[in-house]
Protein backbone atom coordinates (compact mmCIF):
# COMPACT_ATOMS: atom_id res chain seq x y z
CA UNK A 1 0.00 0.00 0.00
CA UNK A 2 2.68 2.60 0.87
CA UNK A 3 4.65 1.65 -2.03
CA UNK A 4 2.21 2.38 -4.42
CA UNK A 5 1.51 5.48 -2.76
CA UNK A 6 4.78 6.38 -2.84
CA UNK A 7 4.27 5.76 -6.73
CA UNK A 8 1.55 7.33 -7.21
CA UNK A 9 1.81 10.44 -4.64
CA UNK A 10 4.41 11.96 -7.50
CA UNK A 11 1.47 12.99 -9.31
CA UNK A 12 0.84 15.64 -6.13
CA UNK A 13 4.98 16.22 -5.29
CA UNK A 14 6.06 19.78 -5.28
CA UNK A 15 2.83 21.23 -6.42
CA UNK A 16 1.54 25.40 -5.51
CA UNK A 17 -1.85 24.60 -5.80
CA UNK A 18 -5.09 22.03 -5.43
CA UNK A 19 -7.98 22.80 -7.64
CA UNK A 20 -11.07 20.99 -6.40
CA UNK A 21 -13.65 21.04 -9.79
CA UNK A 22 -17.56 21.29 -8.59
CA UNK A 23 -16.85 19.16 -5.20
CA UNK A 24 -19.56 18.66 -2.99
CA UNK A 25 -19.44 20.23 0.16
CA UNK A 26 -17.55 17.35 2.39
CA UNK A 27 -14.86 16.77 -0.17
CA UNK A 28 -14.29 20.53 0.42
CA UNK A 29 -14.42 20.73 4.07
CA UNK A 30 -12.09 17.99 4.19
CA UNK A 31 -9.67 19.69 1.95
CA UNK A 32 -10.15 23.19 3.77
CA UNK A 33 -9.95 21.41 7.50
CA UNK A 34 -7.08 19.56 6.73
CA UNK A 35 -4.81 22.88 6.59
CA UNK A 36 -2.54 22.33 3.76
CA UNK A 37 0.33 24.21 2.32
CA UNK A 38 -0.68 24.33 -1.14
CA UNK A 39 -3.28 26.72 -1.88
CA UNK A 40 -7.03 25.86 -2.21
CA UNK A 41 -8.93 26.50 -4.81
CA UNK A 42 -12.35 25.67 -5.98
CA UNK A 43 -13.84 25.84 -9.76
CA UNK A 44 -17.29 25.47 -10.52
CA UNK A 45 -20.02 26.91 -12.27
CA UNK A 46 -21.43 28.19 -8.94
CA UNK A 47 -19.32 28.44 -5.71
CA UNK A 48 -22.08 26.17 -4.05
CA UNK A 49 -19.41 25.38 -0.85
CA UNK A 50 -18.69 29.19 -0.25
CA UNK A 51 -14.67 28.87 -0.95
CA UNK A 52 -12.53 31.39 0.01
CA UNK A 53 -10.67 30.90 -3.40
CA UNK A 54 -12.67 30.27 -6.26
CA UNK A 55 -13.20 30.53 -10.25
CA UNK A 56 -16.49 30.22 -11.75
CA UNK A 57 -16.46 27.63 -14.85
CA UNK A 58 -18.35 29.10 -17.48
CA UNK A 59 -19.62 25.93 -18.27
CA UNK A 60 -19.79 22.42 -16.79
CA UNK A 61 -17.68 20.65 -19.59
CA UNK A 62 -17.64 17.38 -20.50
CA UNK A 63 -14.07 17.17 -21.70
CA UNK A 64 -12.30 16.78 -18.52
CA UNK A 65 -9.33 18.25 -20.32
CA UNK A 66 -11.61 21.53 -21.95
CA UNK A 67 -12.68 21.51 -17.95
CA UNK A 68 -9.05 21.87 -16.52
CA UNK A 69 -7.74 24.36 -19.09
CA UNK A 70 -10.86 26.95 -18.69
CA UNK A 71 -10.15 26.15 -14.71
CA UNK A 72 -6.32 27.02 -14.93
CA UNK A 73 -7.11 30.16 -17.62
CA UNK A 74 -9.51 31.53 -15.57
CA UNK A 75 -7.03 31.48 -12.16
CA UNK A 76 -4.66 32.79 -14.59
CA UNK A 77 -7.16 35.64 -14.83
CA UNK A 78 -7.71 35.94 -11.37
CA UNK A 79 -3.34 36.24 -10.76
CA UNK A 80 -4.32 33.04 -8.12
CA UNK A 81 -1.64 30.82 -10.32
CA UNK A 82 1.32 32.13 -12.75
CA UNK A 83 3.74 30.28 -15.66
CA UNK A 84 5.51 27.66 -14.07
CA UNK A 85 3.27 26.79 -11.13
CA UNK A 86 2.13 23.00 -10.66
CA UNK A 87 -1.15 22.36 -10.14
CA UNK A 88 -2.78 18.89 -8.81
CA UNK A 89 -6.77 18.84 -10.51
CA UNK A 90 -9.04 16.76 -8.17
CA UNK A 91 -11.84 15.89 -10.64
CA UNK A 92 -15.09 13.72 -11.50
CA UNK A 93 -14.67 12.08 -14.84
CA UNK A 94 -17.15 9.22 -13.98
CA UNK A 95 -20.86 9.86 -12.28
CA UNK A 96 -20.26 9.75 -7.74
CA UNK A 97 -17.07 10.64 -6.14
CA UNK A 98 -13.82 12.58 -7.24
CA UNK A 99 -11.94 9.51 -9.03
CA UNK A 100 -9.05 11.55 -10.74
CA UNK A 101 -6.44 13.73 -10.03
CA UNK A 102 -4.31 15.30 -12.50
CA UNK A 103 -1.00 17.27 -12.56
CA UNK A 104 -0.37 20.30 -14.76
CA UNK A 105 1.85 22.59 -14.92
CA UNK A 106 0.76 26.32 -15.92
CA UNK A 107 1.94 27.79 -18.79
CA UNK A 108 1.37 31.14 -20.39
CA UNK A 109 -0.23 29.47 -23.70
CA UNK A 110 -2.32 28.38 -21.78
CA UNK A 111 -4.10 31.86 -21.85
CA UNK A 112 -5.49 31.33 -24.81
CA UNK A 113 -8.60 34.09 -24.42
CA UNK A 114 -11.12 31.25 -24.76
CA UNK A 115 -11.84 31.80 -20.78
CA UNK A 116 -12.44 35.04 -21.54
CA UNK A 117 -14.67 34.63 -24.38
CA UNK A 118 -16.58 32.99 -22.42
CA UNK A 119 -17.22 34.30 -18.83
CA UNK A 120 -17.23 38.21 -19.66
CA UNK A 121 -19.17 38.37 -22.64
CA UNK A 122 -23.11 39.71 -22.75
CA UNK A 123 -24.45 36.66 -24.51
CA UNK A 124 -25.20 32.86 -22.55
CA UNK A 125 -21.71 31.28 -22.54
CA UNK A 126 -24.07 28.19 -23.65
CA UNK A 127 -24.95 30.25 -26.91
CA UNK A 128 -21.12 31.41 -27.41
CA UNK A 129 -20.38 27.41 -27.10
CA UNK A 130 -22.88 26.50 -29.59
CA UNK A 131 -21.85 29.12 -31.76
CA UNK A 132 -18.38 28.14 -31.54
CA UNK A 133 -18.96 24.93 -32.18
CA UNK A 134 -20.63 25.39 -35.47
CA UNK A 135 -17.34 27.52 -36.57
CA UNK A 136 -15.11 25.08 -35.83
CA UNK A 137 -17.20 22.28 -37.26
CA UNK A 138 -17.66 24.11 -40.05
CA UNK A 139 -13.86 25.15 -40.60
CA UNK A 140 -12.93 21.44 -40.13
CA UNK A 141 -14.86 19.88 -42.40
CA UNK A 142 -16.10 22.80 -45.42
CA UNK A 143 -19.27 22.75 -47.02
CA UNK A 144 -19.09 19.73 -48.98
CA UNK A 145 -15.90 19.35 -49.20
CA UNK A 146 -14.88 23.35 -50.05
CA UNK A 147 -13.35 25.72 -47.55
CA UNK A 148 -16.33 27.98 -45.96
CA UNK A 149 -16.31 31.08 -44.32
CA UNK A 150 -18.60 32.72 -41.46
CA UNK A 151 -19.43 35.67 -39.70
CA UNK A 152 -21.93 35.18 -36.73
CA UNK A 153 -22.55 38.40 -34.49
CA UNK A 154 -23.53 37.14 -30.88
CA UNK A 155 -25.65 38.92 -28.39
CA UNK A 156 -26.87 42.57 -28.48
CA UNK A 157 -28.89 41.65 -32.05
CA UNK A 158 -31.12 44.55 -31.31
CA UNK A 159 -28.46 47.20 -31.69
CA UNK A 160 -26.51 45.15 -34.45
CA UNK A 161 -29.79 44.70 -36.13
CA UNK A 162 -30.09 48.55 -36.38
CA UNK A 163 -26.53 48.56 -37.74
CA UNK A 164 -26.63 46.44 -40.49
CA UNK A 165 -28.88 45.87 -43.46
CA UNK A 166 -30.66 42.87 -45.43
CA UNK A 167 -28.56 41.48 -48.31
CA UNK A 168 -31.98 39.00 -49.21
CA UNK A 169 -34.64 37.83 -47.47
CA UNK A 170 -34.08 36.41 -44.16
CA UNK A 171 -34.93 32.64 -43.72
CA UNK A 172 -35.04 32.74 -40.02
CA UNK A 173 -37.58 35.67 -40.19
CA UNK A 174 -40.86 33.71 -38.63
CA UNK A 175 -38.88 31.04 -37.02
CA UNK A 176 -37.88 31.09 -33.13
CA UNK A 177 -35.34 29.00 -33.50
CA UNK A 178 -31.74 28.40 -31.09
CA UNK A 179 -28.49 27.76 -31.78
CA UNK A 180 -27.94 24.59 -30.53
CA UNK A 181 -30.86 22.63 -31.93
CA UNK A 182 -29.27 20.15 -34.20
CA UNK A 183 -31.12 21.01 -37.06
CA UNK A 184 -30.38 24.48 -36.75
CA UNK A 185 -26.96 23.47 -36.94
CA UNK A 186 -27.30 22.03 -40.13
CA UNK A 187 -29.73 25.24 -41.20
CA UNK A 188 -26.38 27.51 -40.07
CA UNK A 189 -24.10 25.31 -42.48
CA UNK A 190 -26.00 25.48 -45.32
CA UNK A 191 -26.42 29.30 -45.38
CA UNK A 192 -22.71 29.79 -44.71
CA UNK A 193 -22.42 29.52 -48.30
CA UNK A 194 -24.33 33.05 -48.71
CA UNK A 195 -23.07 35.87 -47.98
CA UNK A 196 -23.38 38.32 -44.91
CA UNK A 197 -23.66 37.79 -41.33
CA UNK A 198 -25.80 35.36 -39.05
CA UNK A 199 -27.20 37.60 -35.95
CA UNK A 200 -27.68 35.91 -32.78
CA UNK A 201 -29.82 36.89 -30.04
CA UNK A 202 -28.18 36.41 -25.94
CA UNK A 203 -30.56 34.18 -25.37
CA UNK A 204 -28.98 32.37 -28.78
CA UNK A 205 -32.61 32.40 -30.93
CA UNK A 206 -31.43 32.90 -34.68
CA UNK A 207 -32.23 36.50 -35.44
CA UNK A 208 -31.25 36.76 -39.33
CA UNK A 209 -28.99 35.66 -41.53
CA UNK A 210 -28.09 38.00 -44.78
CA UNK A 211 -26.73 41.00 -42.53
CA UNK A 212 -24.84 43.61 -43.97
CA UNK A 213 -23.01 44.78 -41.14
CA UNK A 214 -22.37 48.75 -41.55
CA UNK A 215 -20.64 49.69 -38.02
CA UNK A 216 -18.13 52.68 -37.98
CA UNK A 217 -14.82 51.45 -38.50
CA UNK A 218 -12.58 54.06 -37.51
CA UNK A 219 -10.01 53.05 -34.90
CA UNK A 220 -10.34 49.49 -35.11
CA UNK A 221 -7.23 47.80 -35.00
CA UNK A 222 -7.18 43.91 -36.22
CA UNK A 223 -3.96 41.90 -37.39
CA UNK A 224 -3.06 43.20 -41.33
CA UNK A 225 -4.26 40.96 -43.73
CA UNK A 226 -7.57 40.07 -42.40
CA UNK A 227 -10.29 41.69 -45.46
CA UNK A 228 -13.89 42.76 -45.11
CA UNK A 229 -15.36 39.70 -43.24
CA UNK A 230 -12.92 40.51 -40.44
CA UNK A 231 -13.00 44.09 -39.90
CA UNK A 232 -16.84 44.18 -40.22
CA UNK A 233 -16.45 41.46 -36.91
CA UNK A 234 -14.73 43.67 -35.04
CA UNK A 235 -15.74 46.82 -36.14
CA UNK A 236 -19.80 46.01 -35.12
CA UNK A 237 -18.44 44.71 -31.36
CA UNK A 238 -16.62 47.91 -30.73
CA UNK A 239 -20.18 49.63 -31.95
CA UNK A 240 -22.56 47.43 -29.58
CA UNK A 241 -21.71 44.99 -26.91
CA UNK A 242 -21.74 41.51 -28.76
CA UNK A 243 -19.04 39.12 -29.49
CA UNK A 244 -18.42 38.23 -32.87
CA UNK A 245 -16.59 34.49 -34.18
CA UNK A 246 -15.55 34.12 -37.33
CA UNK A 247 -14.01 31.58 -39.49
CA UNK A 248 -12.01 32.89 -42.68
CA UNK A 249 -12.55 31.17 -45.81
CA UNK A 250 -8.85 32.16 -47.24
CA UNK A 251 -6.82 30.69 -44.20
CA UNK A 252 -9.21 28.63 -42.23
CA UNK A 253 -8.71 30.03 -38.47
CA UNK A 254 -11.75 30.65 -36.48
CA UNK A 255 -11.24 34.29 -34.63
CA UNK A 256 -13.26 35.68 -32.07
CA UNK A 257 -13.76 39.59 -31.44
CA UNK A 258 -14.68 41.65 -28.88
CA UNK A 259 -14.61 45.12 -28.10
CA UNK A 260 -13.34 45.97 -31.58
CA UNK A 261 -10.67 43.54 -30.69
CA UNK A 262 -9.30 40.14 -31.14
CA UNK A 263 -9.32 38.08 -28.72
CA UNK A 264 -8.94 34.58 -29.41
CA UNK A 265 -7.08 33.18 -32.81
CA UNK A 266 -7.58 28.94 -32.90
CA UNK A 267 -7.04 26.45 -35.73
CA UNK A 268 -10.04 23.93 -35.94
CA UNK A 269 -8.26 21.28 -36.73
CA UNK A 270 -6.56 21.28 -32.93
CA UNK A 271 -9.81 22.05 -31.65
N1 LIG B 1 -19.72 44.32 -43.80
C1 LIG B 1 -20.00 43.02 -43.97
N2 LIG B 1 -21.05 42.46 -43.34
C2 LIG B 1 -21.32 41.16 -43.49
N3 LIG B 1 -20.62 40.33 -44.25
C3 LIG B 1 -19.53 40.81 -44.88
C4 LIG B 1 -19.17 42.18 -44.78
N4 LIG B 1 -18.05 42.37 -45.53
C5 LIG B 1 -17.76 41.17 -46.06
N5 LIG B 1 -18.63 40.24 -45.69
C6 LIG B 1 -18.68 38.83 -46.09
O1 LIG B 1 -17.36 38.32 -46.08
C7 LIG B 1 -17.10 37.69 -47.33
C8 LIG B 1 -15.64 37.66 -47.59
O2 LIG B 1 -15.12 38.99 -47.70
P1 LIG B 1 -13.56 39.25 -47.60
O3 LIG B 1 -12.83 38.24 -48.44
O4 LIG B 1 -13.27 40.68 -47.87
O5 LIG B 1 -13.32 38.98 -46.04
P2 LIG B 1 -12.07 38.35 -45.31
O6 LIG B 1 -11.99 39.06 -44.00
O7 LIG B 1 -10.88 38.33 -46.21
O8 LIG B 1 -12.58 36.85 -45.01
P3 LIG B 1 -12.00 35.47 -45.57
O9 LIG B 1 -10.74 35.22 -44.79
O10 LIG B 1 -13.08 34.48 -45.26
O11 LIG B 1 -11.77 35.66 -47.05
C9 LIG B 1 -17.95 38.44 -48.30
O12 LIG B 1 -18.23 37.64 -49.44
C10 LIG B 1 -19.19 38.70 -47.48
O13 LIG B 1 -20.06 37.57 -47.49
MN1 LIG C 1 -10.84 37.36 -48.19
Amino acid sequence: MSALSDLLGDVVSDIESVFLFSPSSSHYERFADADIDEQLVVVAPANAVDAETYVELPLEFDNVRDRIRFGVEGALEQDLVEEGDVVACSVRIFDGDPDGVVRVRVEEAMRSGIYDLFANSRADPSVIRDVFEVAIELGKKGQKGKPVGALFVVGDAGKVMNKSRPLSYNPFEKSHVHVGDPIVNVMLKEFSRLDGAFVISDSGKIVSAYRYLEPAAEGVDIPKGLGARHMAGAAITRDTNATAIVLSESDGLVRAFKGGQIILEIDPEEY
